[in-house]
């Protein structure tokens, strides 16, 4: 149903529960809704796909194999107006050294209206996430959905080794 953002964020983080616990990341899970419709294009979770992959790029990933296209060149095949679901706010810089997933959304605006996210990303593993303001510096919205941030916070550390 159209703005039930906390059922797409439940959601999101159904999948986030599919991902392998690890001490170096989070389990996160993402969806991609395309607002016109209101249809999923694509749903992804933290490692779903081969390598040290991140839910939103799993999303991402998986829709550009779908067209047959890059992920770099997704923005070609995309409905004009979608939106982001993600149960952690997108990284704006990965321990890893691997393309954080702000520039992944940020390649996609544009398509990507809205980030809906449950939390802003906890300060384990990088002090201070920028991501907020480079989205919204491209015209991205970014809107905290409340109310699931305990059960995100949960599922997102479940791999830590509790302090
Ligand atoms: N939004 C988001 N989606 C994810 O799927 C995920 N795993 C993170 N996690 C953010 C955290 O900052 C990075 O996981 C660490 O910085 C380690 O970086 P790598 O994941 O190894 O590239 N954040
Ligand atoms: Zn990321």
């Amino acid at each position: 149903r159209p703005g039930d953002h906390k059922a797409y964020m439940q959601l999101a983080l159904e999948h986030a529960r599919k991902s392998p616990p690890k001490p170096t990341n989070y389990r996160v899970g993402a969806v991609l809704v395309d607002l016109a419709t209101n249809e999923i294009l694509a749903t992804g979770y933290t490692l779903e796909l081969p390598g040290n992959t991140h839910a939103e790029q799993c999303c991402f990933m998986k829709l550009a194999e779908k067209h047959g296209v890059s992920e770099e060149n997704l923005k070609q095949v995309l409905p004009p107006e979608l939106a982001l679901y993600t149960t952690v706010e997108p990284c704006s810089k990965r321990l890893s050294g691997n393309l954080p997933c702000v520039e992944r959304v940020l390649r996609l605006a544009g398509s990507i209206r809205t980030v809906y996210v449950g939390i802003m990303e906890p300060e384990t593993f990088v002090a201070e996430n920028t991501g907020r303001l480079s989205l919204e510096n491209a015209g991205i919205s970014v809107v905290h959905v409340e109310g699931l941030e305990k059960d995100i916070l949960e599922v997102a550390t479940a791999g830590h080794v509790r302090g």
